[in-house]
């Protein structure tokens, strides 16, 4: 096995993964026990007294949460049977195996922070299947939702140009079509700033005119691969046979928003014809606030539909078909919420890994993907993607991601360290972003 770095934790005092176990989360479970306690009267009107006991005993279960977190307690098994609960229970107990005797138990501050965090999400979901009739209740649709109607100025803007694009596409040279295809790249990058889960679960929708703002928002961009995009799928549409596909899979990210740039990007890869199917991964349970789930996709798609702008509507009716035909296809697997690195995909996830085997290229979207790519270490910033990718390497991939989390590599020597001087919250505020590539150049 190669050597790799410690874990990010919230050992580190004072780090990012310190004050989000400290702050972050905590805010986050107490924004969820008050969407609980909001929705009383909805759980009685559609359970009777049933619903108002259910949604008591799931707060009760999240105020317990919230105080084994806030006073590190140890990290106790999941209780509830559901498709991935002895997985977990493997997990924890391999990360208990990893402390040594004197340690003692896997703790909140003490674990690695990607485990943790994860875990909290899966607890929130098992204080929810643990308190039927409410157990279908998506504690963050709300929030989600709320972040996709607060940026409808930005949709109208974005399915107005991608519909203007389509028109004339055929017309397009080369050079244009690149040009197109970077453009819905950075907007897909610029929606990942949209997450919820940095915010701590408060509002954070797109409401400046990203179309227009590309230009000034270039130097923001650490690194960028988009050219080996560009050359490996115009290459795959130049070569490619009659009846044969390219296909390229998109491991989405948050719902709202972002969501949107990743479905016209999409669209575009169809339009165009760089690729001739896209897939979709999305989770399975709510996760980190505002990651989208199949709901979340249907839900989104039929909203752009019923959409109160001609070219907005009309991005919502083609959605649907290319589904309906199968041309793009959305995936659940229960892998994308476990707490695992990537790397370790091909020994828990077998299925899933030889099903990633068969993209032309994979795109994976936002901070938690990089986390779990990199394993969320403390690698140095100059050790180069392939590396930290530790034997994941399953089709060529790029990660379009904002930085959110103190992990970076393959900065160019010195680049790291000169930004962590000027700017010390670089790489925790989403203000930079990078495409960074892995596979055959
Ligand atoms: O939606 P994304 O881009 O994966 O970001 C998730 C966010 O959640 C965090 O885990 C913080 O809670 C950060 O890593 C990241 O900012
Ligand atoms: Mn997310």
């Amino acid at each position: 096995m190669a050597v790799v770095p410690a874990s990010l934790s919230g050992q580190d005092v004072g780090s990012f993964a310190y004050l989000t176990i400290k702050d972050r989360i905590p805010q986050i479970l107490t924004k969820v026990i008050d969407t609980l306690h909001r929705h009383k009267s909805e759980f009685f009107e559609k359970h009777g007294e049933e619903g108002v006991e259910a949604e008591k005993k799931a707060i009760s279960l999240l105020s317990k949460l919230r105080n084994e977190l806030q006073t590190d307690k140890p990290i106790i098994p999941l209780v509830e049977k559901f498709v991935d609960t002895d997985i977990w229970n493997q997990y924890l107990e391999y990360q208990q195996s990893l402390l040594n005797e004197s340690d003692g138990k896997s703790r909140w501050f003490y674990s690695p922070w990607l485990f943790v965090e994860c875990y909290m999400y899966r607890r929130i979901h098992e204080a929810i299947i643990q308190s039927p009739p409410i157990d279908y209740f998506d504690v963050f649709k709300e929030s989600k939702e709320q972040n996709f109607y607060e940026s409808q100025e930005s949709v109208i803007a974005l399915c107005t140009h991608l519909q203007q694009l389509i028109k004339t596409i055929e017309d397009l040279d080369e050079n244009q079509l690149k040009d197109e295809f970077f453009k819905l790249l950075q907007i897909s990058l610029w929606g990942n700033k949209c997450d919820l889960s940095l915010s701590g679960g408060e509002s954070s929708s797109q409401k400046t005119d990203v179309l227009n703002s590309l230009e000034d928002l270039k130097p923001f961009i650490l690194l960028n691969d988009m050219e080996h995009l560009w050359s490996l799928l115009s290459n795959c549409k130049k070569t490619r046979e009659k009846a044969s596909v390219t296909r390229v899979y998109i491991v989405l990210d948050n719902s709202g928003f972002e969501l949107v740039t990743d479905l016209v990007l999409a669209n575009f890869l169809l339009s165009s014809e760089l690729a001739t199917e896209v897939h979709f991964y999305g989770k399975t349970i709510p996760w980190f606030v505002s990651d989208t789930t199949i709901h979340d996709f249907n839900w989104l798609i039929e909203q752009v539909k019923h959409g109160n702008h001609k070219w907005v509507s009309k991005c919502g009716a083609d959605w649907e078909e290319y589904v309906e035909m199968g041309k793009w296809v959305y995936h659940d697997h229960i892998f994308w919420t476990l707490p695992h690195e990537y790397c370790a995909m091909p020994q828990v996830a077998p299925d899933l890994y030889a099903e990633l085997q068969k993209a032309h290229l994979i795109l994976f979207k936002g901070d938690l993907n990089y986390r779990k790519l990199t394993g969320d270490r403390k690698w140095e910033f100059s050790v180069p993607f392939h590396q930290a990718l530790n034997g994941f390497h399953p089709a060529p991939l790029c990660t379009i991601r904002t930085l959110k989390a103190e992990i970076q590599v393959g900065l160019k020597p010195g680049q790291g360290e000169q930004l962590m001087a000027s700017e010390p919250c670089w790489w925790t505020s989403g203000k930079y972003g990078v495409f960074q590539y892995d596979g055959p150049l």
